[in-house]
């Protein structure tokens, strides 16, 4: 599995101590930024990590600010992405057997990184179920194709 992973200045520790998680697990990755000593606008790294996992260049990505709530709202304005905002194990665990979310978004002013690195192992270790949810996810699918 190949990993695109991002942050705004807000998320870099987390960004950091996901990245020694993808290597502790022997996944494939690649960092987008930022380089931050200042202020950057997150729909900058978020856009890009979700266009490129939208086409196939990625697996899955990993995008983290403050809140988690910028970069989601950001990833999922791209076709076919499906971007999870979690802050819980419970949610990680969900969100990849019920949404088939190909993101995942979190907060480093909410949530520490001992949990990050929690939700993000249980993220990456879920499969999605199909069956029921693969009709829910059709249906949001047929709605992207149609606007
Ligand atoms: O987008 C966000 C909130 O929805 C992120 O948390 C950003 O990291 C945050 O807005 C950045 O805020 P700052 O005051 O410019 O550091």
């Amino acid at each position: 599995m190949k990993i695109a992973i991002a942050s705004d200045h807000g998320g870099v520790n987390i960004r950091e101590e996901i990245k020694s998680l993808l290597e502790e697990l022997g996944l494939e990755y690649e960092d987008f930024g930022c380089e931050c000593g200042t202020s950057v606008d997150y729909p900058d790294f978020a856009v890009p990590v979700a266009e490129k996992v939208a086409a196939g260049e990625f697996d899955r990505g990993i995008l983290i600010c403050g809140t988690g709530i910028g970069m989601s709202i950001s990833a999922n304005k791209v076709k076919g992405i499906r971007c999870a905002l979690v802050h819980d194990v419970f949610s990680a665990k969900a969100t990849r057997e019920h949404n088939d979310s190909n993101i995942l978004a979190m907060g480093e002013r909410v949530i520490g990184p001992g949990l990050a690195r929690e939700i993000a192992k249980t993220w990456l270790g879920t499969e999605f179920e199909g069956g029921r949810h693969a009709n829910r996810i059709g249906k949001i699918t047929s709605y992207e194709d149609k606007h």
